[in-house]
């Protein structure tokens, strides 16, 4: 190997420890996770957060965050089915983690299918998330507070299509920002980082964006000092999951479950040897 490459073997071997180390805190420590998510993700956040080791609690009604959201270890607050009903108990959850210090995460889903959506997410954004994550083009939408491309919630947009609003948004936020694809991209607004894991049959189960934002605040629940790679390290260890549900999978509903198998199962050796995360 020359040295360009032995450079580039020593930083993916320093990422696969640093993802596998954050991993076993998660598995070890189970910490409780807050998510205010949508009805349609529902069951794969819950047990997507299970199998990497973390605690669910999809708990909303806002007669209960003053008990509950301060003691949870991270909330997870996600706008797939959003209404008016439900607004004012996600913008109290998040004063209430950010009074406590606790890290919270937005999936902007659909961000740009309408005003009132947009309007949500913004106010949202006010309240500090420590990480945003996105699709392509729910991260331009949101980074351009537009609704023209009035969206569903799926992207029309590859991630490295939205490294410039990414970078803006989290500049202007000062969260970190996600965007899932191909290769998830991760910056603070300087820094860009690509976790290439994963297979593109995962767009084809629904709730899989929602999962991983929901696994971003499970591993920031035991790292939130490191929020950009403990990201990165989520999107990985989700990603890794996909790739060894997809040697046993037949299509989108048995790849959904295999997933959830490999996420559970996964050891030091598969982490190391397969997490592709590298500094763009
Ligand atoms: N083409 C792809 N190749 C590999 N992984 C992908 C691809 N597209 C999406 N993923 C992965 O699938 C998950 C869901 O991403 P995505 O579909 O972009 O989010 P959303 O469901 O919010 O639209 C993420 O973990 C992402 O890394
Ligand atoms: C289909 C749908 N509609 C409202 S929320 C939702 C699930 C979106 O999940 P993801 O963003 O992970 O694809
Ligand atoms: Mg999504």
């Amino acid at each position: 190997m020359n040295s360009k490459q032995k450079e580039d073997e020593e930083q993916r071997r320093r990422w696969g420890a640093r993802t596998w180390s954050t991993l076993a805190a998660v598995r070890s420590r189970s910490p409780l996770i807050q998510c205010i998510t949508n009805f349609v993700s529902m069951d794969l956040v819950a047990n997507t957060l299970l199998s990497a080791g973390a605690s669910p609690a999809m708990l909303h009604s806002i007669e209960e965050l003053p008990d509950f959201t301060p003691n949870a270890d991270a909330l997870c607050i996600n706008v797939g089915t959003l209404s008016a009903a439900w607004l004012p108990a996600m913008k109290f959850a998040a004063e209430l983690a950010l009074k406590a210090g606790k890290p919270w995460v937005l999936d902007p889903v659909a961000a740009g299918a309408s005003k009132f959506r947009m309007m949500a997410c913004l106010e949202l954004m006010q309240l500090k998330p420590t990480v945003v994550r996105g699709n392509g083009s729910e991260i331009i939408a949101l980074s351009k507070a537009s609704t023209e491309s009035s969206m569903g919630v799926d992207s029309s947009h590859e991630s490295t299509d939205a490294v410039e609003a990414a970078k803006s948004l989290a500049q202007n936020s000062g969260a970190i920002v996600a965007v899932s694809g191909a290769v998830d991209i991760v910056t603070d607004g300087k820094q860009v980082i690509g976790a290439h894991n994963g297979v593109a049959m995962m767009q084809k189960i629904t709730a899989t964006g929602c999962s991983v934002t929901a696994l971003i605040a499970a591993f920031l629940a035991v790292d939130q000092l490191h929020a950009l790679e403990t990201t990165a390290s989520a999107l990985s260890i989700f990603g890794i999951a996909g790739e060894m549900g997809m040697d046993a999978a037949k299509g989108p509903a048995s790849l959904r479950t295999h997933l959830i198998d490999s996420l559970y199962g996964l050891d030091e050796a598969a982490v190391i040897s397969r997490v592709k995360i590298a500094s763009l």
